[in-house]
C-alpha cells in the first residue's frame, strides 16, 4: 500500500496534508494520533470510500480511485461503530455479508462454519447481534470482514469497546491473520496495542509526524524520561509547570512521570524542586511509547525520527 502526497479538504479545513505512507505486505501497522487527526479519513480514502483531494494512492497494485470497485473485492474494512444489523442472528448477517462478496451457496457456507468457529461464535449461531455483549460483536465483525478471505484489511479503532481480555484475544486473531499473509492496517488510541504492531505511523494534524517500529520510535525519541517520587506528587507538577526542561507531565499514582527535554535536564528539575522544598528521589526511567506519542504530538512540525 502506497500513498503519495495524499491530501483531503473538507472545505476549509485540512484534514489529512500531504501524506505519504507505506506499507508492505503483511505488515501489522498501526495508525496512531491524537482524535481529529485525520485517521478515519485517511483509511477511508485507502479503501476507496472517500476520494481524495490531492494525491496518488496504490493499493494491492490498484491505482485508487480509478480501481476502487476491484479493490473493494479484496479488502476487509472494519470501522469502530458496529455496523451490522442488530435484528439479524449472526449466521443471517454472515450470510448476507457473504451474498454482498459475491460468495457462492456452498462456499458461503463453508467460509461462515469456520468463521464462526475460528471467532468463537458457533454457539451464538441465531442469537441476534443486537443483543451480543461488545467483545461478541466485534468478533462478528471481524469475521464478516474476513469471510472473502481479503489480502488487505482495514481496522479502524475495532476494540474501542472491548475489555482487556478481549482485546488480546482480538489480537491474537490479527497475529493469526498476519501470519497467513494478510497486511493490516490499523488505527488505536491504546498504546498496548500499538507496541504489538511491527510498524507505526504517528499523525498529527493530518501529518505523518513519526514512522518507524515502536523500538525504533523509542529509541529516537527525543526527550528523557524520568520518574520522580515524593510524598506530594501534585505540588512538585505544578512546580515543574512551564519549566523549559519539561516537554511532558503525567501522574501515575504517587509517582509523576516527566518527560524532559535533554540529559541535562535531570539537575534543573532537582534544584527546582529542592528550592521548592519537595524532597524528590528521581529516577531515569526507559522510553515507551506513550512517551513518543506525546513528544511527537505535541509539535506538529516534529521531522520523522
Ligand atoms: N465528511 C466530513 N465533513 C467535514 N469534516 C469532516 C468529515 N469527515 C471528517 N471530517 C473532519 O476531519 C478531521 C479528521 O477526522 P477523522 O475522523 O479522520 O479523525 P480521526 O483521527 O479518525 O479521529 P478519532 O481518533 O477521534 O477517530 C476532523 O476535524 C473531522 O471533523
Amino acid at each position: 500500500m502506497r500513498a503519495r502526497g495524499l491530501s483531503k479538504r473538507f472545505g476549509s479545513l485540512t484534514a489529512v496534508d500531504h501524506l505519504d505512507l507505506s506499507v508492505p505486505r503483511a505488515e501489522v501497522f498501526g495508525f496512531l494520533g491524537p482524535n481529529g487527526c485525520g485517521k478515519s479519513t485517511t483509511i477511508r480514502m485507502l479503501c476507496g470510500l472517500l476520494l481524495p483531494s490531492e494525491g496518488e494512492i496504490e493499493v494491492l497494485g490498484c491505482q485508487i480511485p480509478r480501481d476502487a470497485e476491484e479493490l473493494k473485492r479484496r479488502i476487509g474494512y472494519m470501522t469502530q461503530k458496529f455496523s451490522l444489523y442488530e435484528d439479524l442472528s449472526v449466521y443471517e448477517n454472515l450470510e448476507f455479508l457473504a451474498t454482498v462478496q459475491g460468495l457462492g451457496r456452498r462456499e458461503a457456507r463453508q467460509r461462515i462454519d469456520e468463521v464462526m468457529e475460528r471467532y468463537w461464535l458457533a454457539d451464538r449461531r441465531t442469537q441476534m447481534a443486537g443483543t451480543l455483549s461488545g467483545g461478541q460483536k466485534q468478533r462478528l465483525a471481524l469475521a464478516g470482514a474476513v469471510l472473502h478471505k481479503p489480502d488487505l484489511l482495514l481496522l479502524d479503532e475495532p476494540t474501542s469497546a472491548v475489555d482487556p481480555q478481549s482485546r488480546r484475544e482480538f489480537w491474537d486473531s490479527l497475529f493469526e491473520l498476519a501470519d497467513a499473509g494478510t497486511t493490516l492496517l490499523v488505527s488505536t488510541h491504546y498504546m498496548d496495542e500499538a507496541e504489538r504492531c511491527t510498524r507505526l505511523g504517528i499523525l498529527d494534524a493530518g501529518r505523518l509526524v513519526a514512522d518507524g517500529s515502536p523500538q525504533e520510535l523509542m529509541d529516537a525519541l527525543p526527550g528523557h524520561p524520568l520518574l520522580i517520587h515524593c510524598a506530594q506528587p501534585r505540588q512538585a507538577q505544578r512546580t515543574l509547570e512551564g519549566s523549559p526542561d519539561v516537554l511532558a507531565m503525567a501522574q501515575i499514582g504517587a509517582t509523576l512521570r516527566v518527560l524532559c527535554a535533554s540529559a541535562d535536564s535531570r539537575a534543573a528539575i532537582e534544584t527546582r524542586l529542592r528550592e521548592q522544598g519537595i524532597r524528590a528521589d528521581l529516577q531515569d526511567a526507559p522510553a515507551n511509547l506513550e512517551d513518543v506519542f506525546v513528544s511527537v504530538t505535541r509539535n506538529p512540525v516534529q521531522a520523522t525520527p
